[in-house]
């Protein structure tokens, strides 16, 4: 399994964000896209979900474009972004079970209760996404990870931002278990955590870059 990225280049506007980015990512592989505020983080990884087109290059999953296979890749991918999808009206089980649902999968109240717990947060099964605090929006949309192990590539932007000690530890030993099942994963942080993949990239993307016109 592979994902490969090939002279990615990304504009905002008048601003060139990153060009001829490439980067090859396969099974049991950790790649963190690091830089600055700004830099291009959040646009490279939705450009490597397929959420963003490229401004030029590809990327490529098992060697084909993911676009010409958009379900396909879908299937096999769980993106998770800064906007977290928690809604304010359900309560924080049935989130679960919508995210699920949009992952195209079937899960029960007690699933979903029974996932809450696991995921150390089971005390705040019955509340709404209104009620939450940041971090436990945070875990409630984590708590999805566990149920996705079967879907080998994870794209996780920011995922340990907002989250306690606890919490950090927690999200690290699902990473690393899905890891080393041969799993994959890209992610961004500003917080220096330490994963157990064998193989572990970095692709920084430096500074944020200045706008043509700046003085
Ligand atoms: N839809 C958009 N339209 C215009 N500009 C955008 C859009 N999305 C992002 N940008 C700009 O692109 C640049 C990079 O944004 P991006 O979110 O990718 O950065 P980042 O590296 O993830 O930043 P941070 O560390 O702050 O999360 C920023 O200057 C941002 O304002």
């Amino acid at each position: 399994m592979t994902l490969e990225a090939s002279k990615l280049t990304c504009r905002r506007g008048d601003l060139e964000l990153f060009a001829g980015i490439d980067a090859v990512v396969a099974a049991g592989d950790a790649l963190r896209v690091a830089g600055g505020n700004g830099s291009g983080k959040t646009s490279l990884l939705r450009i490597l979900a397929g959420l963003s087109p490229p401004e030029a290059g590809e990327v490529a999953w098992q060697g084909r474009n993911i676009r010409r296979i958009r379900d396909q890749f879908n299937s096999q991918l769980v993106f998770l972004g800064h906007a977290l999808g928690v809604k304010d009206e359900l309560l924080a089980w049935e989130n679960l079970v919508m995210a699920m649902t949009l992952a195209g999968r079937r899960l029960g109240p007690d699933e979903a209760i029974d996932a809450l717990e696991a995921a150390g947060i089971g005390h705040i099964a019955d509340l709404p996404g209104r009620a939450l605090s940041e971090g436990q929006r945070k875990r409630v949309a984590l708590a999805r990870l566990p149920l996705l192990f079967d879907r080998p590539l994870w794209i996780l932007d920011e995922p340990f931002a907002a989250l306690d000690v606890a919490a950090i530890k927690d999200l690290i030993a699902v990473i690393d278990r899905h890891l080393a099942g041969g799993g994959m994963l890209v992610y961004t942080t500003h917080q220096d955590v330490f994963l157990q993949a064998a193989r572990q990239g970095l692709l920084d993307l430096g500074k944020t870059p200045e706008r043509p016109d700046a003085c």
